[in-house]
């Protein structure tokens, strides 16, 4: 597997952020970091998204920063300039992942159905995203899939929360789950940073305490 996608294994959750205005990105990214997750997929839904991955790279170095909602071969060149270390989608768009395979960069696109998945194996991908997971049948769909896609490996995504997670990270072909719940909007836009740490460090605790028992 590559090693962007090794380092999301290693922290076993990726926060899925949605920031309005950039200048959020700075104290996010130093809240998330100083929660235990230094990373962050920085979704392509706003226009603060390419200045906002811009600043946690520079500001951030080590932190692991990606870009989401990518649906277009233009934004992911916007995102990887601006630093991007990889690229998430929320279907499987073939011109966009082969776009990013050509220039090496790891791409997790979403899907959903087995034929989704065979089109994600026959473009050469090893890591996939699962989404929306919980209204998509979660891990019970996931491990159904994995029976004959046995080469595949799942990132889902969508509907994950502390209360749900565990047997998903407790599951070997997931490598990672995204969520928003430690990174929501409101707590962005009230500047209430030192909550996004708190809710981040619990997350830490559950990847931790999941593993353990596994
Ligand atoms: O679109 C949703 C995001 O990918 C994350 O999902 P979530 O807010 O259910 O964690
Ligand atoms: C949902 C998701 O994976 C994305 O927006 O990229």
């Amino acid at each position: 597997m590559n090693s962007t996608l090794e380092k999301l294994e290693q922290f076993g959750i990726v926060p899925v952020v949605v920031l309005d205005d950039a200048k959020d990105a700075a104290p996010l990214a130093k809240a998330l970091c100083d929660g235990g997750l230094a990373c962050a997929e920085v979704t392509f839904r706003t226009d603060a998204a390419e200045e906002s991955i811009r600043i946690m790279t520079s500001e951030y170095p080590d932190m692991v920063v990606g870009a989401g909602t990518v649906l277009t071969t233009e934004q992911v060149d916007r995102a990887v300039s601006a630093g991007a270390k990889f690229i998430v989608s929320p279907g499987l768009n073939p011109k966009v992942v082969k776009y990013c395979l050509e220039k090496n960069i790891p791409v997790t696109p979403g899907v959903v159905t087995p034929s989704e998945m065979e089109q994600a194996i026959e473009l050469g991908l090893e890591v996939v995203k699962f989404f929306p997971a919980e209204p998509s049948g979660g891990l019970a769909m996931i491990k159904a899939v994995a029976a004959p896609y046995t080469m595949l490996r799942f990132m889902p995504t969508g509907g994950i929360n502390p209360q749900n997670i565990t047997p998903y990270l407790q599951y070997n072909k997931i490598i990672a789950c995204g969520g928003s719940w430690m990174v929501k909007g409101s707590l962005v836009s009230e500047g209430k940073f030192n909550e996004i740490t708190a809710l981040t460090k619990e997350a830490v605790e559950l990847v931790h305490s999941a593993r353990e028992v596994k």
